[in-house]
């Protein structure tokens, strides 16, 4: 059982001047850490100082997504040097670990290690800092969430959610959290045919568009699937940064203008 901590961390070795943003799905493998990647590589190429935490402790896919190579560094004894990609600061589980390594975290490790993210290490001037949190509306994101210096959920789910179900649990998160709803993203939309540009809606049609209203929040994007999405992603490179003008990244642009002044 994770274990509850009541007090919320500040950053003090650094500001945010806009927005922390959580992003949080109903359950796993819906393309949160690929969307949080790749709002990540827009804001920064809309010219913004971006920071990414991932506290998704099963995955660890911002790293391998956004072709981190570097681990964190030690300043001294308590402060933390991020990594940094095309300027996006990094800090993740998996920047301290192999990540073929199967780790059991206990509740306190991951407490103890999150909260380190946030307390010691130098983020210096940040624009945004988005948080991967792990999958699911349990316990474990929850408290993460909790911890979290005043932040705002990103919900990402796929089209076939039985949205009602998950709205409930995000809104009681959202509302036990005190915390603003952003928005939600649906991935997986449809897929087009590369020859002919027909849609297909593999996995059903909908669901972000009820989640969001059952939510009372916006629906920022349909993102198609996309083979290259998951070649990039597998290879280090998103795809807002290998093919910025494929439709699926001008979408994230979109997330990102909708979401900034
Ligand atoms: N739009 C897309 N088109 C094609 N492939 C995608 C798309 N979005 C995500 N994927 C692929 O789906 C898989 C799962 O994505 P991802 O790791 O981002 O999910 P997740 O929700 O963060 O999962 P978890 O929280 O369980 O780690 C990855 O292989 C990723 O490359």
């Amino acid at each position: 059982m994770y274990e509850k901590e009541e007090d919320k961390y500040q950053l003090e070795l650094g500001t945010v001047n806009e927005r922390f943003i959580a992003v949080a799905s109903g359950k796993g493998g819906v393309g949160k850490s690929t969307v949080t990647a790749n709002l990540a590589v827009a804001l920064s190429e809309r010219g913004y100082k971006v920071g990414v935490i991932d506290a998704d402790i099963r995955g660890f896919s911002i790293p391998r997504i956004l072709g981190v190579e570097e681990r964190p560094k030690a300043e001294s004894e308590n402060i933390i040097i991020p990594p940094q990609v095309n300027g996006i600061k990094v800090m993740s589980m998996g920047g301290l670990m192999e990540e073929e390594k199967p780790i059991i975290w206990r509740g306190p490790l991951l407490s103890k290690t999150f909260k380190q993210f946030v307390k010691e290490v130098r983020w210096g001037e940040l624009d945004y800092l988005l948080f991967d949190l792990p999958p699911g509306t349990g316990d474990m994101p929850l408290n993460l969430m909790q911890q979290l210096p005043d932040s705002e959920l990103m919900v990402v789910t796929t089209p076939q959610v039985a949205a009602t179900k998950v709205s409930g649990r995000v809104a009681k998160m959202a509302d036990e959290l005190d915390c603003g709803l952003l928005g939600v993203v649906e991935n997986m939309s449809y897929y087009q045919c590369s020859e002919c540009g027909a849609k297909e809606y593999i996995f059903g049609q909908g669901g972000g568009a009820e989640l969001a209203a059952n939510l009372d929040t916006g629906l920022l994007a349909e993102l198609p699937l996309v083979t290259e999405v998951r070649e990039s992603s597998d290879q280090g490179e998103p795809i807002v940064t290998v093919n910025p003008e494929a439709d699926i990244s001008q979408k994230f642009f979109t997330i990102a203008d909708k979401i900034t002044p």
